[in-house]
């Protein structure tokens, strides 16, 4: 089965705080296990994540939870910071080991790369994989999708698998007034923005008010225009300024302008409360996984080789670099700043660099010594200074690669010396 079920999509949930993103969270995860239930054989239960390390309980059960690996009591404490650095440290906290989590990811979720034992049982089919994981994130959405740590754990859940953001909304708190729904619309671009993976705006608590409205503000700019003029009217008939300055025109253009962000973006009404919408939300996110695959994985795999061709480059960079230093302290070989000019093109004399530098240089003079690669010259040095200079690259270029990139230029200045004698 395994090998024929597709790759599970991820879903993480964002959304202010109150907007009912655990209950969600809550919700999504029953109907995965009541499908699951109904047919164990085709699908696992979803694979749970927990990333809201402040939240005191959660009510279901998560199968990592970022409250396992970091206390946030502590971190607060440690290191005298707030609830949102709180939260902030121990997200960044949590990121570093992020190689272990997708580790632990792929290891559950994907098929084994392994072939299967060979059995001559047929009896039990082989295990079936969750169809989707699903990730809950703290309240405070700046913090997550803003953070340094918030990119390095969605870009790598991306890297493996299809990624979904559903964005939750209050909905009757949202569509009160049209500025509320205007911010919050503008929130939900930024995020796509900020992630470049696709969403779903999911308008949740559809049992106290339905999505109707704020569908109808999002498709037909008309429609949000009127309810604009309605709301000043009614406050201009209260005695105040009906917000005709720039609020009303800043909305009014900015109606027009979204039209194409919201094309971008599935809706669905959801009640979290009642289950009502769940099955609508699950076929957005069947539509999005497509979407995913289509657009924003070949984008992806473009980013991830400009990254790979960037460190490459650096590389090389820190090769000439270093190649530069050699040329500083290889004072043994002549190649160093007491080589003169005309030795095999390699630095001439510059000024002491430090205080060793210095006293070197002065005791040199006192002896009138000359660089004696020059004194004894006789055109082979060049020869072998360039085989030198050749297998001493080689060597950087080696380090370089083994350790990962230039962030490792110690590492590789130990290799260099350790292999140097
Ligand atoms: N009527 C109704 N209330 C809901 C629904 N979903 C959530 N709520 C209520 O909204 C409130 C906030 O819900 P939570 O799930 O705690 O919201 P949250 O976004 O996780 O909040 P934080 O934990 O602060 O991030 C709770 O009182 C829920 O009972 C819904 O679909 N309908």
């Amino acid at each position: 089965m395994s090998s024929t079920q597709p790759t599970p999509v991820a879903i993480v949930c964002v959304g202010m705080a109150g907007s009912g993103k655990t209950t969600f969270m809550q919700r999504i995860n029953a109907h995965l296990h009541t499908l699951h239930q109904q047919s164990p054989s085709t699908t696992a239960p979803p694979y749970v994540v927990n990333l809201d390390p402040a939240v005191r309980s959660v009510p279901f059960e998560s199968n990592i939870d970022i409250r396992d690996s970091v206390n946030y009591k502590e971190v607060m404490k440690q290191y005298n910071l707030g609830p949102n650095g709180g939260i902030l440290t121990s997200l960044n906290l949590f990121s570093t080991k992020i190689d272990q989590v997708m580790g632990l990811l792929e290891k559950r979720c994907l098929p084994s790369k392994q072939p299967p034992p060979q059995t001559t049982d047929t009896t039990t089919p082989p295990k079936s994989l969750p169809s989707h994981i699903l990730l809950d994130t703290p309240g405070q959405i700046e913090v997550f999708v803003w953070s340094a740590s918030g990119q390095i754990l969605l870009s790598s859940l991306a890297s493996s698998f299809p990624t979904v953001l559903a964005y939750i909304i209050d909905t009757p708190r949202t569509t009160a007034s049209t500025s509320t729904f205007m911010s919050n619309m503008l929130y939900a671009i930024s995020i796509l923005y900020k992630t470049r993976l696709p969403m779903i705006l999911v308008f949740n608590k559809t049992d106290v008010k339905d999505e109707g409205e704020a569908v109808e503000w999002m498709r037909d700019f008309e429609a949000f225009q009127a309810a604009l003029r309605a709301e000043e009217e009614e406050v201009e008939m209260r005695g105040g300024s009906g917000g005709a300055g720039y609020m009303g025109s800043l909305l009014n253009s900015m109606s027009l302008v979204l039209e194409e962000f919201y094309n971008a973006l599935s809706v669905v009404g959801v009640s979290s409360m009642t289950g009502d919408g769940v099955e609508r939300f699950f076929e957005a996110v069947e539509g999005k996984r497509q979407e995913f695959e289509r657009e924003y994985q070949p984008e992806l795999e473009r980013r991830r080789r400009d990254m790979d061709g960037m460190k490459a480059e650096m590389r090389e960079k820190e090769v000439r670099r270093m190649m530069g230093d050699m040329g500083v302290s290889s004072k043994a070989k002549g190649t160093g700043k007491y080589a003169k000019s005309g030795n095999g093109g390699r630095i001439a004399k510059e000024g002491p660099e430090t205080v060793s530098d210095v006293e070197e240089m002065e005791a040199d003079e006192d002896d009138g010594l000359e660089d004696p690669d020059h004194e004894m010259g006789t055109g082979m040095e060049e020869e072998d200074d360039v085989e030198f200079e050749e297998s001493l690259k080689k060597r950087y270029e080696d380090a370089l690669k083994a350790s990962g990139g230039p962030a490792a230029t110690v590492k590789s200045a130990e290799y260099i010396r350790r292999t140097q004698g």
